[in-house]
């Protein structure tokens, strides 16, 4: 529901939730179209499916339900096998949803924080039911961390790059000069 209200404005209220989602969405920007690659991932997925998609992934939304508390405990394990894989430093959301429901409240606002505490992130608490800005509002900060991610990456190769370059000329200049000595040696 959380995908499909962020993708079309809409709210529509029944999924299998044993199926696997694969959706394409296109962010314009004055500069350059985003394309965002979105898995929505089964309830059922096994192990080595779920370590795939946490090697696939750039971003990650951790949604849980605020009425069920099963929900956010598996919030929590997919969080300490991301951690365990990738590290703190991923981009990510917590979202706590289902905020119209605040009179059957199972997960507190306490543990939804500690849960993006854990993941050096921002918790939103949405209703997905109720409205798209809490939705977009969340998507907007997630692609803020993976525009910022992917430049930090783009310098580092560049850095790398122009390093290689460099060490490729010092090696250039060690040879040079020992040619040099060798045929000045020669010529003593
Ligand atoms: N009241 C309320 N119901 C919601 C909200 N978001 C989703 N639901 C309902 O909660 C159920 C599960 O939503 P899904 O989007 O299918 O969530 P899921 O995690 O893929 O599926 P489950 O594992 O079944 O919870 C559906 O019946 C939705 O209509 C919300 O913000 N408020």
């Amino acid at each position: 529901a959380f995908v499909v209200r962020y993708m079309t404005k809409r709210y529509i209220g029944d999924y299998d939730r044993n199926k696997e989602m694969l959706y394409n969405h296109k962010i314009p920007s004055p500069r350059d179209d985003v394309t965002l690659e979105i898995i929505d991932t089964a309830a059922n997925d096994s192990t080595e499916h779920k370590e795939n998609h946490i090697k696939w992934g750039d971003g990650f939304v951790f949604i849980y339900s605020i009425t069920d508390k099963s929900s956010y405990e598996y919030a929590c394990t997919l969080k300490d096998m991301l951690v365990k894989q990738r590290g703190q430093e991923i981009p990510a959301v917590v979202i706590a949803n289902k905020c119209d429901l605040l009179s059957v409240r199972k997960v507190s606002d306490s543990e939804g924080t500690t849960l993006a505490e854990q993941l050096n992130c921002p918790k939103f608490d949405v209703s997905v039911a109720d409205g798209y800005s809490g939705v977009s509002e969340a998507m907007d900060e997630l692609v803020i961390q993976l525009k910022r991610e992917f430049v930090k990456h783009c310098s580092q190769a560049a850095v790398v790059a122009n390093d290689k370059t460099k060490s490729k000329l010092f090696t250039f200049k060690k040879g040079f000069k020992k040619r040099i000595s060798r045929s000045h040696s020669d010529t003593v």
